[in-house]
């Protein structure tokens, strides 16, 4: 039996009975939460609630439970005391398996009797996993084994901390021809054997002081590249006589300087012929005629005007014009600029 103290602190923190609360329904509101003995007990407390049930006693007829409501109020199913608790579930694993309880105890509301907890509690424990999972046996590891076989150590092999797949291939083959080695019955090479490379552009070797920055160096040095003292009006017999062979009517047999027409100007190609990466050879297919096609054919993307600006001779004309206009070739150049 709780003190009375115990009462009176239930009242007090209770908001309902609260001295300062006044709200009857959210008294009533909290009989159905707190439950029927608290709710009877606060009932006492409140004064007329007694005398009003006794008098509904008699009306009624019969022993019918007490409303606290006011009279005349329709009662609602908020201000019935005697509301069942909504029930709580409760399941304990004693009950449910003995016998006994089962005989005495009516059968818990929770789970359904059709439900799948009540089937899963007469289901037979999982069959063993099948043999085919079942983990290797490892041997019985005993003390005299582990101390007559001490465990791998691992290996220094550095081809081994490689994954298997690139140790496989810096492997040599123990059996049969090694690789990029030739055939297997010739295994020696002789010491004369020359080996061609590959050079689909058929670009040479320049000697030293001849690379495209040195040319592009000359250029910029402001030298006149192209053996004459002014430009030129080219006739077609001119150039074909600056071919860059020998001279034969001469007494000297000096060598000609070799010119080549490209979009109707005249260039001197002998200062750029230790320079051209496609060898003098090349250049010279171009020397004493027109050299578009040519030159088109092997790299158009090379800026003939660019390189070879500081070799101009003058401009191609037709004989005619060359042999009429001797003297004018200067000022027919500069229109043209
Ligand atoms: C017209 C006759 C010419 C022929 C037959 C010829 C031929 C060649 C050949 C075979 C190559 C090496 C292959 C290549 O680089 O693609 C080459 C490279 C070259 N030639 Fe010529 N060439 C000619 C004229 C010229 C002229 C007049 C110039 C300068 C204006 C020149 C500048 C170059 C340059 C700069 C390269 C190197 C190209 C590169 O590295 O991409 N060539 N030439």
């Amino acid at each position: 039996q709780p003190p009375a103290s115990y009462f009176m602190l239930l009242q007090w923190f209770r908001p309902s009975t609260h001295p300062l609360a006044g709200d009857s329904q959210s008294e009533d509101r909290d009989s159905n939460l707190i439950g029927e003995e608290h709710g009877d007990q606060r009932r006492k407390s409140v004064d007329g609630c007694e005398k009003q049930a006794e008098d509904r006693k008699h009306i009624t007829g019969g022993d019918s439970t007490p409303i606290d409501s006011p009279v005349g109020t329709p009662p609602s199913p908020q201000t019935t005391p005697k509301a069942i608790p909504p029930t709580v579930p409760s399941f304990s694993l004693e009950s449910a398996n003995s016998s006994e309880d089962e005989g005495d105890l009516p059968p818990p509301s929770f789970p359904a009797p059709n439900s799948v907890q009540r089937a899963g509690a007469s289901m037979k424990p999982p069959p063993p996993p099948s043999p085919a999972f079942v983990p290797p046996k490892q041997p019985p590891s005993t003390p005299s084994s582990r101390l007559m076989a001490p465990p791998p150590r691992p290996s220094t092999n550095r081809t081994n901390l490689l994954p298997p797949s690139s140790a496989a291939s810096l492997r040599v083959p123990a059996t049969g021809p090694l690789p990029n080695r030739g055939p297997p019955g010739k295994t020696t090479l002789s010491p004369s054997t020359s080996v061609k490379t590959a050079n689909p552009r058929n670009k040479v070797l320049l000697t030293p002081g001849h690379s495209p920055l040195d040319w592009a160096a000359l250029q910029k040095s402001s030298q006149n590249l192209s053996g004459v003292p002014t430009l030129l009006r080219v006739t077609p017999s001119q150039l074909a006589h600056h071919n860059g062979r020998r001279d034969r009517t001469s007494a000297t047999k000096a060598k000609k300087p070799a010119w080549s027409a490209w979009r109707g100007k005249v260039y001197n190609l002998t200062p750029y012929l230790p320079f051209h990466p496609g060898g003098e050879g090349e250049l010279l297919r171009a020397a004493g005629k027109h050299g578009d096609a040519l030159f088109n054919e092997v790299h158009p993307w090379v800026n003939w005007e660019n390189m070879l600006g500081s070799c101009l001779v003058g401009i191609l004309v037709a004989e005619e014009e060359g042999e009429a206009e001797g003297e004018g070739r200067v000022s027919a150049l500069e229109e043209m600029d």
